[in-house]
């Protein structure tokens, strides 16, 4: 069933309706912190990709790692999906991200569903409505629970998180293909077994206390299409079986908080560099109004905070 288009501003407002309001934090994944590493593609990934990120040198990397609901002050246990974002930083200045989620699948294909979404999550009475307007979501609902995606996870450094949306490879020869990735976490034995860490900041602790004894790694997977596999649909499920080791993240410490001095960091899964096309998935194309939009509340909330403290 179709549902009235939701514009980016009704998208952010009901999101953050549904959540309470937090003046200066993001309007979803608002609990997380940053980090730093490099990325280094794998030596035959550039004969598919001409993207600079793609060309085997080493590129610097920074990384967010959050807990996915709009409440900062929810404890890393809690039920949810957990978010790694990844913005590649290019040698000639250029950037471009990468926001990954632990659900592997994602459940529905318009905005307005999403948002429909988010508050049958937040107030499960809405959820048989939900579900009687959008049937189609059942089957990937069932699907992530069935992966654990929003079980807490021990470790940031032990799930897979999805990008979902499919991108546009251009070769050097010309030749495009669409892919999707998956970052998939690669053993790290100089860790050893992990320590037990207790308490509303549980993850966060751990993962400092895991790259103090050494860096978490991620392998880049890349699944190519095949002709039937629909790239412009977030709900569809690929049949193609050729998958791509595209390269290896790096994550090697955490970093002071850019956005403690005042610096807005934005991760945008549409900043692209050339190389890298988008598809016409809808969901992907309402992405950045919406984080814009959140992005100016961010920074009117935070003056407003400020000069409530003065
Ligand atoms: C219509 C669908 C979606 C809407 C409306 C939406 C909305 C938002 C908003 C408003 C933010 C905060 C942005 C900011 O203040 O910087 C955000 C953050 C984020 N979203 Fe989405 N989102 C959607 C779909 C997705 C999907 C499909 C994924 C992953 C596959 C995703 C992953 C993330 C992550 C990882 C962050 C945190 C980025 C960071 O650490 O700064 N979102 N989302």
């Amino acid at each position: 069933m179709s549902s009235n288009p939701v514009t980016p501003a009704d998208a952010v407002e009901r999101i953050q309706r549904a959540f309470g309001r937090h003046p200066g934090r993001r309007t979803l994944h608002a609990k997380g912190a940053f980090y730093e590493g490099s990325f280094v593609a794998s030596p035959d990934m550039a004969s598919r990709c001409r993207a600079q990120h793609l060309q085997g040198t080493p590129v610097t990397v920074l990384v967010r790692w959050s807990n996915g609901g709009g409440n900062p002050g929810n404890a890393d246990g809690a039920t949810d999906v957990r978010g790694l974002a990844v913005s590649f930083q290019l040698p000639d200045g250029t950037r471009t991200d990468l926001l990954g989620q632990t659900a592997p699948r994602f459940p529905v294909r318009t905005p307005e569903a999403f948002v429909e979404l988010v508050e049958a999550t937040r107030w499960p009475w809405r959820l048989p409505v939900f579900l009687a307007r959008h049937r189609d979501a059942l089957g990937p609902l069932v699907a992530n629970a069935r992966a654990k995606a929003v079980v807490a996870p021990r470790s940031y450094a032990e799930v897979d998180y999805y990008p979902i949306h499919a991108y546009r490879w251009t070769a050097p020869d010309g030749t495009e293909s669409w892919v999707r990735y998956t970052f998939r976490p690669l053993a790290t034995p100089e860790h050893g077994p992990p320590e037990r860490f207790e308490g509303p900041d549980r993850l966060r602790d751990e993962i400092v206390a895991r790259l103090a004894a050494g860096p978490v790694r991620f392998r880049l997977e890349v699944q190519v299409a095949d002709a039937g596999d629909d790239p412009h649909d977030p709900m569809s499920v690929w049949r193609s079986t050729e998958v791509l080791d595209a390269g290896t993240l790096t994550v090697t410490a955490p970093v002071e908080d850019p956005e403690a001095t005042g610096q807005v960091v934005v991760f945008d899964p549409t900043r692209i560099v050339d190389g890298i096309g988008l598809s016409d998935d809808p969901i992907l194309r309402f992405r950045p109004d919406a984080y814009s939009v959140s992005v100016d509340r961010r920074i009117s909330g935070s003056r407003e905070t400020t000069s409530q403290e003065d």
